[in-house]
C-alpha cells in the first residue's frame, strides 16, 4: 500500500507515524511524498480561506491512484466530504493545546510590551489580540523550522505553533508555555490525523482492516463534535472560531463535553458556548452537539466575525 503525504518534514513525520501503525498490524506500505499548492505559495493562510489548499493535492493523487491512501492534518481538511473519498480512521489524539514558543524562555505575560508574535491562524490573531492587546501580532506562513526561525534570528519575539506538531517532530523543548485549553481552546481537530481512502476500497481489503485497528472512537467522536461546529457555522478552517472537546467518564457513562468560541477578528470580544451530552449513540451525538453549539454562536451574533 502508498501512503501519500504531503512533503513538510510535519507531513512525513506525521505519515510515518501512521505507516509504522499499519506496518505493526501486519500491512505492508511505504510513504509517498506530494507537494501540495498550500505548500508552494507564500500567500497568508487567511487569503487562501478554508478551501482545503493543503488537502488538495493528496486527494487528486488519491483519486488518480498514485496511492492508496493518504494522512492529513484533520484541522487542514475541509468539513464538506470530498466525492469518491471516504475519511476512515483517526488515531489516538496528540497534545491538542497551542504551544508558545518565546525568545529568552518568556511566558505570554512576560513578553514585553510591544513585543512581535507571529501567526498565520485568524483565531490565535484574536486570542492574542484579545490576551495581549499592546503586542504586534505579525502574519507569518511556513513550515515549523520556518516560524521557529523567525524566534531564533531576533525577527519575532515568538510564534504561537501547535504542541502536537512540536512534539511529533521531537522539538518539546522549544515550548516556553503551553497555553491551558480552558481559556485558549483551539482549531477544530487540532492534534487529530486522519487518514483518507477511496470510497470504493472493498469492505474486506486488508487496508480497511488495518485502520480499523488504529481507529481510535473517542479521538473521532470528539473531532466530529468538533468539525461539526465549523460545517454549521459554514466556515473554513481560516475563521476565528476554535472548538474543543473532550471525554469526561460519568457514573460510567461516557459525557462528552465541547467548547466552542468564536472570535472577534480585532481581538477584545469573543461568543462561547459550552454543551455536553451522554454520546451512547456515538458519533450522532458528537455531529448534533456542535450543531447546538454553532447555532448558539450564530443567534447571539457570531456571523459577522466569521463571514466577512
Ligand atoms: N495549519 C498547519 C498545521 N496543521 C496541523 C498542524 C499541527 C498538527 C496538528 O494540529 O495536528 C499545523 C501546524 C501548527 O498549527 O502549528
Amino acid at each position: 500500500m502508498r501512503i501519500g503525504t504531503r512533503a513538510s518534514d510535519l507531513a512525513r513525520t506525521q505519515a510515518g507515524t501512521v505507516a509504522d501503525a499499519l506496518i505493526a498490524v501486519g500491512l505492508d506500505c511505504e510513504l509517498v511524498p506530494m507537494t501540495s499548492d498550500g505548500d508552494k505559495t507564500r500567500a497568508s493562510l487567511a487569503s487562501l480561506g478554508g478551501t482545503g489548499v493543503f488537502a488538495a493535492g493528496l486527494r487528486t493523487a488519491l483519486l488518480e491512484g498514485r496511492c492508496d491512501a493518504v494522512v492529513h492534518s484533520l484541522k487542514d481538511l475541509p468539513t464538506t466530504p470530498h466525492p469518491g473519498l471516504t475519511v476512515v480512521a483517526a488515531p489516538v489524539r496528540e497534545d491538542p493545546r497551542d504551544a508558545l514558543c518565546a525568545r529568552d524562555g518568556l511566558t505570554l505575560t512576560e513578553l514585553p510590551h510591544g513585543a512581535r508574535i507571529g501567526t498565520g491562524s485568524p483565531r490565535r490573531a484574536a486570542q492574542l489580540r484579545t490576551r495581549r492587546p499592546d503586542l504586534d501580532v505579525v502574519d507569518i506562513r511556513g513550515n515549523v523550522g520556518t516560524r521557529l526561525g523567525f524566534v531564533t534570528d531576533g525577527e519575532l519575539d515568538a510564534v504561537v505553533l501547535a504542541a502536537a506538531g512540536l512534539h511529533r517532530l521531537g522539538l518539546d523543548h522549544v515550548v516556553t508555555e503551553h497555553l491551558d485549553l480552558a481559556d485558549w481552546p483551539t482549531a477544530p481537530g487540532q492534534g487529530v490525523l486522519a487518514v483518507e481512502i477511496r470510497t470504493d476500497t472493498p469492505p474486506d481489503s486488508p487496508l480497511r482492516g488495518a485502520l480499523a485497528t488504529i481507529h481510535d472512537d473517542a479521538a473521532w467522536a470528539c473531532a466530529q463534535a468538533e468539525r461539526s461546529v465549523l460545517a454549521t457555522l459554514e466556515a473554513g478552517c481560516a475563521a476565528p472560531v476554535a472548538a474543543y472537546a473532550d471525554i469526561r467518564q460519568d457514573g460510567g457513562a461516557d459525557i462528552l463535553e465541547l467548547h466552542a468560541v468564536a472570535y472577534r477578528p480585532g481581538g477584545g470580544d469573543q461568543i462561547e458556548h459550552r454543551a455536553s451530552g451522554a454520546c451512547v449513540d456515538g458519533i450522532d451525538g458528537a455531529i448534533a452537539l456542535g450543531a447546538e453549539a454553532a447555532r448558539y454562536l450564530l443567534d447571539a451574533g457570531a456571523s459577522a466575525w466569521i463571514h466577512d
